[in-house]
Order: structure tokens, then sequence, then C-alpha cells
């Protein structure tokens, strides 16, 4: 299980030769690989897990399982297909790291595992890269120490961090000041091994993979209406489980991450004469803002062959080039799609009209500046952009984006600042502008994509890696 911080990796995009075509599959569900790999940590038993993403922001998870006491290998079976199989703590739990947990460029990895070691009774000390170590924690360590976990960080509550836990922690009821599915879960996987009801309260729903995947372990999680009176649909909600609860070992299938889907989507989307299927992406509703969004735009996008697979609605995602007009996304939309945003900026600016993305504050605090790099990004290609508040207004330049006139986009440097969704995001403007695309570092796409650009030219990009 090897993972590095690896040497900047330039790029420097032209225009893709001709449409994106084929059919392909995008790696396993960032969010639910975190997950499988630590909740299978902490089941008794043992369980296999296909389809996880093996990138570099889950291999941390799973190297930190295994510092946790966790057994895990990757294994080959005899039809080629990968499995990992984990070997959980169970009721003995977690034994003390010996060395300093490193979670790399990981945000979903420090903040849940911060809630899981919050309620075990050792001490871990935990880093991670520069980007990360400039990250808040304070988001999950205030809710975690009222449950008796104690921390000590660098000060504005960053990594480095150290966390004594309690073999006594308290329940407690804590209603989300940030719409933000991390501290949800830290909160909720401090809960299990608490006495009594843990309660989180969420009034915009987020990703709710840690309920799902935490029942599929045997965990019974209740989720009401946090308005007894209102439709549970589109309103809050109250999440509760009883601890301690003991997790048992099931087998994981990952689906494919719809947050990985959007580059070849919106690539296809932008690129001339494109055609392309993206086959069995996860559509988890609480995922599925931008696709919501891109049907707004007018995008040529149509979802086949919709099943259930390992627990997860599934389909393939249809794709063909066409003119967007522009879009006003309300800001309540944000938590299904907030990783989508730097890529649909990229979307935005080729559409016809001026476009509004409403209430990004939350992007500030993501692997760079999201909001700040998304408009460097745009400004240096040539793109008219503003900040409003927390909204992003794009002034679109409709197809004459990726013509050879005046108007086309591109021509930029682009820094990417240790973000994987930038430097991808930077590759779909290259792809479908007029202009050449010049890229400081594509080496954090390993994080969340480690094939994307093997992908990106098996479907015509012409991508040339230095
Ligand atoms: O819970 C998760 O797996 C994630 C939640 C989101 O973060 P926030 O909880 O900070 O919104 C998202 O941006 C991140 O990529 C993954
Ligand atoms: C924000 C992201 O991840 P994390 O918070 O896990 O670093 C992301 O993948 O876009």
């Amino acid at each position: 299980m090897k993972t590095s911080s690896p040497a900047a990796r330039p790029l420097h995009v032209v225009a893709a030769p001709a449409g994106l075509k084929g059919r392909v599959r995008v790696p396993g569900d960032k969010s639910i690989s975190h997950r499988a790999l630590m909740f299978a940590a902490l089941a008794e038993g043992r369980t296999q897990i296909t389809g996880l993403l093996e990138g570099e922001d889950v291999l941390r998870t799973a190297q930190a399982m295994q510092a946790l006491g966790a057994e895990i290998s990757r294994n080959v079976d005899g039809a080629g297909k990968v499995v990992w199989s984990v070997t959980g703590c169970g009721p003995q739990g977690l034994q003390e790291p010996a060395r300093v947990l490193d979670m790399g460029n990981s945000g979903t990895g420090a903040r849940l595992l911060s809630g899981l070691l919050a309620t075990r009774p050792i001490n871990t000390l935990m880093t991670g890269d520069d980007s990360l170590c400039a990250r808040p924690m304070q988001r999950v360590t205030v809710p975690l120490s009222d449950m008796g976990a104690r921390f000590v960080t660098r000060s504005g509550g960053r990594l480095p961090m150290a966390v004594e836990g309690t073999g006594n922690g308290k329940a407690i009821t804590y209603r989300l000041p940030v719409a933000s599915a991390q501290v949800k879960s830290a909160v909720l996987l401090a809960g299990l091994n608490c006495a009594g009801e843990t309660v989180v309260e969420e009034p915009v729903p987020t990703r709710d993979h840690t309920e799902n995947m935490l029942r599929h372990f045997g965990v019974p999680v209740r989720v009401e209406p946090l308005e007894p009176s209102a439709p549970q649909a589109d309103t809050g909600k109250r999440i509760s489980l009883s601890g301690p609860a003991r997790l048992t070992a099931r087998d994981v299938t990952v689906p494919g991450d719809p947050s990985s889907a959007a580059f070849p989507l919106v690539a296809a989307l932008l690129v001339p004469g494109s055609d392309l299927v993206i086959e069995t992406v996860g559509l988890n509703p609480l995922r599925t803002g931008l696709l919501t969004t891109l049907a707004e735009m007018g995008a040529a996008l149509e979802i086949r062959n919709i099943r259930t697979e390992g627990g997860e609605q599934v389909g393939d995602l249809h794709v063909r080039a066409g003119p967007l007009k522009a879009v006003d996304v309300p800001a309540a939309r944000a938590p299904a799609m907030i990783d989508e945003y730097p890529v649909l900026a990229v979307a935005c600016a080729f559409a016809a009209g001026t476009s509004r993305l409403r209430g990004l504050g939350e992007l500030r605090v993501k692997e760079s500046d999201r909001l700040a790099s998304t408009v460097a990004l745009l400004q240096a290609n040539g793109v008219e952009v503003e900040t409003e508040g927390d909204d992003l207004v794009i002034h679109g330049v409709g197809a004459r984006g990726s013509a050879t006139t005046g108007a086309a986009i591109g021509g930029g440097q682009v820094r990417t600042r240790m973000d994987h969704r930038l430097a991808m995001s930077a590759i779909v403007l290259g792809l479908a502008g007029g202009k050449p695309v010049a890229i400081d570092d594509t080496s954090f796409i390993e994080t969340s994509f480690p094939a994307f650009i093997s992908l990106m030219n098996e479907l015509g990009a012409g991508l040339q890696v230095p």
C-alpha cells in the first residue's frame, strides 16, 4: 500500500483534436471508500470491498486503519477483480498507533478519523500535507470536545493535532452550524462508543453515506424530519444512534464516483462532436446536484439503466456535446454538488449568458480556497467572473469560447494550489477552449482519480504528458 507526496507534474493542454467518444467507468466513490475502510476496521469479522477507490486520500485512510490495528490486504481474484480485505478490530478495540497518522490531502480522512478516535481510550497524533494543515479542524474538535475528547492543535485549530480519546464518552445532541457531512459523520462515529443517544440535527441535508453504511454494518440509525410537520425530502433531518454500538463485517461494493464522473461529463458536453457513456455512476440523490444543474442548462444528458448495486442506486450517464445556457443555482443545492463547482464554473464559462452560483462559502475551506482559485482559473483564461459575497457570477461566452476567435477561452497559466479538482477543471477548460492552457501541477489528481489523464486520452483527448 504505497502513498507518496508526488513531485509537481506540469501539463500543457491544447484543444481536443476531435470529439470525446467511448464507454468508460470512473473510479470508486471517494466518500464511500473512506467509510468502507473505517467501518470495516471497527467491525467484528472480515469485510471484502470491491470497487474501492485506490487514490492517495483513500490509501492514507487504509494506512491509518492498519496502524490502528486492522488487518488490510489487497488481492486480485480469479476473474482479475481487485478485492480489498479488512479484518476489523472488533470488540478488543483500536490499538494506539506507534507513529503519527498522516492523512495526506484528505479532509474526509482527517475529520472522520477524529470522530472515531475521540471516544476510544487511546492517544493519537495526526498530520497532513500543507493543504490539509491549512484547513479548519475546529468544526470537529468543538463537538468532539463536548463528547469528552481532548485536542491540542496548532493555532487556528489546524493540524498537526494530538487527540486524547476518552473511554467514557458522552452522547450529545449537536446541531450542525455548517452543512457538512464530514462534521455529521465525525459526531456519529464518536457516538458509536458513547452510552446513550447521539443526535445530529442538520438543517440542510448533506450526503448520507455514513448513515447508510452504518446500517449496512448492523447499526440502527434513525432519520426523522427536523420539523415533524414538514415533508422529509427537502428539509432538515434529525439523525440519531444509540451507543455503545457494535459493527458486524459486511461486504461492500463501491459505486463509481459522481464527483469524478463530473470531469469527463462536462468535457464531453463542451468538446464539439463528443458522445460518451459513463457507466455505473452513483446516483445517491444527495450527490446529484450537478446533473440537475446541467439539465437546467440544456445539456444533452440522459441517465440510463438505473439499478441498485451494493445497496446504492447507480446508472449510466450518456452525454453528447451541445450548446449550454446560463443557470442560476440556488444555495440550497450546494451540499448536493459541493465538489463540482469548479468544473461547473468551466461549463458556465462556455454557456450563453450570465450564470450565478449561490452560497459557496464552504468552498473557501476545501483543498484550496476554491472560490478564489476558481475565479483565478477563469480569469487567467479570459473569462469575465466576479464574486458577490458567497456567490460566483460567470459571464459565459457561449459556443464562441471554443472557436479560435478573439473570444476564445484559454491561453492562461493556472496554479492548482494542491487541489485535484482545480487541476481536472483546468484540463477540461483547456480541452474545450480555443487556446492552450499551462497548468503548473497535476500531481494532486492522484488523490481522487489516479487514471484521469489516461482515461481522457482513451476518449481522444490527446493530452501529452511530458
Ligand atoms: O463526507 C464526505 O465524504 C465529504 C463531504 C464534503 O465535505 P464537507 O463535509 O466539508 O462539506 C465533500 O466536500 C468532501 O469531498 C467529501
Ligand atoms: C473537498 C474534497 O475532499 P476532502 O474534504 O476529503 O479533502 C474533495 O474531494 O473535493
